[in-house]
């Protein structure tokens, strides 16, 4: 398969890397100070995108307008998401986001949801989550952290929305970010009561998890149309 890779950071390093194991070749790579070509798009059978939240919107509106599906998991734009559903449906095209292409990760997804759902009856148990990266990370909270609190909010009746804060309404899931040195990503969720206390929690050792998902979807990718999910890869 030919990649487009756009972002030569972290991910896109080692992505190239796991890429060329399976076999996979890269028509470029495209960096911050490198010009994304129509003729790039045309040699690729897919983009994989791992940028910056600023510069993710303009990079996946080019692989869809040349006919190219593309796979991101850049996190902090998600503002503009259903701007880019929109313009994968009118090139007819290819889109996958996913705030974490961990395997493991989208498991805990659907424990997260479970367990919300479980505690929606009993208000004594009150939400919180903490998210921990690394000091490099540009947005908080994680992708992933918005991700969980979608999930609670979805199944738990009593909350109907998330904020970065300890400091929230009644309705808010509170979200804690740390910055700590390489951490390459950990997720906890708990539900304290004035007795005990349930926590669920996901810990990444490396980015091999992110990495390898990001390449077996973007295997799968160009067999797809629409807007598709990692869900319907993983078949959950
Ligand atoms: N979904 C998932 O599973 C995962 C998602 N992520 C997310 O992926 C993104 C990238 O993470 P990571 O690789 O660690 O970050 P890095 O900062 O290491 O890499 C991003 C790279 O993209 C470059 N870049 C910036 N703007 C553009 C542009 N317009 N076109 C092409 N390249 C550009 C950056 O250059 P410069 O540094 O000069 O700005 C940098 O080289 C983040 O949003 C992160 O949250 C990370 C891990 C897993
Ligand atoms: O920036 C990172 O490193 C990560 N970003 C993603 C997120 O924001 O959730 C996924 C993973 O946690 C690593």
């Amino acid at each position: 398969m030919k990649i487009l890779l756009i972002g030569h950071g972290k991910m896109g390093k080692a992505i190239e890397e796991y890429a060329i194991q399976r076999g996979h070749s890269l028509v470029a790579t495209v960096d911050v100070n490198d010009t994304l070509m129509p003729t790039l798009a045309e040699q690729a059978d897919v983009a994989i995108e791992f940028t910056h939240p600023e510069a993710a919107f303009e990079n996946i509106k080019f692989c869809l307008e040349h006919n190219l599906p593309v796979l991101s998991g850049t996190t902090g734009w998600l503002d503009k998401l259903s701007e880019i559903e929109k313009i994968c449906q009118e090139n007819d095209g290819t889109f996958l986001y996913a705030s974490n292409f961990s395997i493991g990760v989208n498991l805990f997804f659907k424990l997260n949801k479970f367990l919300a759902k479980l505690m929606s009856p009993h208000d004594l148990y009150k939400p919180s989550m903490v998210e921990v990266h690394h000091t490099h990370k540009k947005d908080a909270p994680s992708g992933t952290a918005i991700t969980l609190a979608e999930g609670v909010i979805e199944e738990h009746i009593g909350y109907s929305s998330w904020k970065n804060d300890s400091n929230v309404k009644d309705n808010e899931v509170p979200i804690t970010s740390e910055r700590i040195g390489e951490i390459p990503g950990t997720h906890k969720i708990t539900y304290k009561s004035e007795v005990d206390q349930i926590s669920i929690e996901h810990e990444a050792y490396s980015r091999d998890g992110f990495v390898q998902g990001a390449v077996l979807v973007a295997e799968w990718l160009p067999a797809q149309k629409g807007v598709v999910k990692i869900d319907d890869f993983l078949k959950l």
